[in-house]
């Protein structure tokens, strides 16, 4: 099947800098996507290009079967793009603003159903100027998808929450199977937790691609066993702990085995790429 997304070569400089270089990506249908990288970095110029809200210099790029730049209204009513809510919206409920939103696309959601489904039933008759910052994130995301859109571009959703929150927003994400979602976030735990595949990007270049269990061989040998009265690193913890639990006759003291977190790999890939 035709990825939702494709991008092969993709290059786009401001002046003398080269936000964006070669870039080649495909995202699949139904896949959450996590684009990560420094500050910087050209996730936003990737994404404003993808949302057709940016020209490219070069490259080919398909979203949807067309090429952003080009496509016309027929197309933006597939995508949905959580924006940050603007203030104009301060003054109006949660319920009139989803059901403004709705008004705008052909085949909407229905807003009370999407409503509940973000969490927002309690706050519906609610004005959005009261609401707090994480529940006007969710009335984002409702804005996002009223209008069913085929790929949902999710651009720092979490940033600001606190840890209840977060993990709330990850399970609203979680259950919206189907939707193919385009994320960018520096939680590096959020693209862990949502993300089937994610791609670091580095001063303009993907520096990895993969699976964020495995990204940069991570699920591999390289663990550090430590218990009470010392620690390794090893590329064989299983025989270590094998070796300790005979050297102290069943329990050891203390044991922990720890593997590079998707942390520790990719702040070795943005180290390296400099
Ligand atoms: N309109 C613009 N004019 C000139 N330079 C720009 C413009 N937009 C972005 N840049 C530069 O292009 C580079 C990539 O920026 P971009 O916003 O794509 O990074 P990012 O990965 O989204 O960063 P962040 O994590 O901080 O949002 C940066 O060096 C930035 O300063």
């Amino acid at each position: 099947m035709d990825p939702v997304v494709s991008i092969k070569g993709l290059t786009k400089s401001y002046g003398s800098l080269q936000a964006v270089q070669s870039v080649d990506l495909a995202i699949g249908r139904g896949e959450i996507f996590a684009l990560l990288g420094p500050n910087g970095a050209g996730k936003s110029t990737t994404v404003e290009i993808l949302e057709g809200h940016r020209r490219r210099d070069g490259g080919e790029v398909t979203v949807l079967g067309e090429d952003p730049g080009r496509a016309g209204r027929r197309w933006r009513e597939r995508i949905g793009i959580v924006l940050q809510t603007s203030n104009d919206t301060a003054e109006v409920t949660v319920r009139e603003v989803v059901r403004h939103f709705a008004t705008f696309y052909p085949r909407p959601r229905n807003p009370d159903e999407l409503i509940e489904q973000v969490g927002l039933g309690a706050q519906r008759h609610q004005r959005v100027g009261r609401l707090s910052g994480g529940q006007r994130r969710r009335v984002d995301v409702a804005l996002g998808l009223v209008g069913d859109p085929e790929l949902l571009f999710l651009d720092e959703p979490t940033t600001g929450f606190d840890p209840e929150a977060r993990r709330r927003f990850w399970e609203l994400i979680k259950g919206l199977q189907g939707t193919t979602i385009l994320l960018t976030t520096h939680y590096l735990d959020e693209a862990e937790a949502l993300a089937d595949r994610v791609a670091v990007i580095a001063r303009g270049r993907i520096v990895a691609e993969g699976d964020p269990r495995t990204l940069g061989g991570r699920s591999g040998g390289r663990a550090t066993v430590s218990w009470a009265e010392g620690s390794v690193r090893t590329d064989s913890p299983t025989a270590t702990v094998t070796e300790l639990a005979g050297r102290y006759g069943g329990e050891v003291p203390g044991l922990q085995v720890v593997r590079p977190t998707l942390e520790d790999t990719y702040l070795e890939l943005i180290g390296a790429s400099r």
